[in-house]
């Protein structure tokens, strides 16, 4: 996490708990509520967002699907806090929540064990309660507690990553595809650990990806982002429960959503 990189400036680190040991936020597991509108987001003028708006009930796990470069990284940095360059607002209905987040690649600290990774996160008080310890046994990892993470399979870390953004106990964990470029068995355990990892610590869900299968198997609702400039185009909500969604139903569904004659979902195909 101190590896800052354009989007996400390391002077606003600090509105991450996952990425900064020393935030606190709101009592940990208070869900929160989220509303999110973007009038407008330029990068050195040229408009990438405008008119996006989006809102989550507590505990409410959104999917933004939409093709590379329409601006979901963009919005979910806008979330976290991390970009406050916007014409808009964030509101969560009450106090900052505490965030979890899990990006693309586990951003781990190499110099530091994988347990440490965990325990840095936490308020001081908590780092050797066993906290960390806990949260790398959810993720079956104990075995790997005191190994450096350039030990650890791409898989082994990006479990790393989730335990390291569960142990604070996020109100809004902001995942920016998480499971990308993990071999699909590897990705659907990762998903079903997310499941599990929800049931476990709920968590309002922000989460980016473009893999339109991984939306209908996880999220409560999925926005659809249309470019030019960004907004959402379309929601579908998904009524079916999560744990009844087999490859047949997730298939089904996707297959109704391309059908549609919107061109945003077109652009998912
Ligand atoms: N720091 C930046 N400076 C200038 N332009 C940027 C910056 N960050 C993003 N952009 C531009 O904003 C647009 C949206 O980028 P963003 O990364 O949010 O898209 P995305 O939908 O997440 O893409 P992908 O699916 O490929 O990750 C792109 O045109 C990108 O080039």
């Amino acid at each position: 996490m101190r590896t800052p990189s354009p989007s996400w400036p390391s002077s606003n680190f600090s509105s991450c708990a996952s990425c900064n040991p020393s935030s606190s936020g709101s009592p940990a597991g208070g869900r929160c509520a989220l509303r999110l509108e973007i009038r407008s987001k330029r990068f050195a003028g040229r408009e990438v967002i405008r008119g996006l708006s989006l809102a989550a009930a507590p505990g409410e796990f959104l999917a933004l699907v939409g093709p590379s470069g329409c601006g979901k990284t963009t919005a979910l940095t806008i979330a976290a806090g991390l970009d406050r360059d916007f014409d808009g607002t964030l509101d969560f209905g009450g106090p900052e929540p505490v965030l979890g987040c899990v990006f693309q690649t586990p951003r781990l600290l190499p110099w530091r064990t994988v347990r440490q990774n965990v325990a840095l996160v936490l308020p001081k008080a908590r780092r050797s309660d066993g906290t960390a310890e806990r949260w790398l046994a959810a993720m079956g990892l104990e075995a790997v507690a005191d190994e450096f993470p350039g030990r650890l399979s791409g898989g082994m870390a990006r479990r790393v990553a989730l335990a390291r953004a569960f142990a604070v106990e996020p109100g809004l964990l902001l995942m920016d595809e998480p499971f990308v470029s993990l071999d699909e068995p590897t990705a659907q355990r990762m998903r079903a650990l997310l499941t599990t990892m929800l049931e476990r610590s709920p968590a309002t869900v922000l989460f980016v990806t473009h893999n339109l299968r991984e939306a209908i198997q996880l999220a409560d609702r999925i926005l659809v982002m249309a470019p030019g400039p960004t907004r959402v185009a379309a929601e579908v909500p998904l009524k079916t429960p999560r744990a009844l969604r087999d490859d047949a139903l997730v298939e089904r569904v996707r297959a109704e959503l391309l059908a549609r004659p919107d061109p945003a979902f077109r652009l998912l195909a």
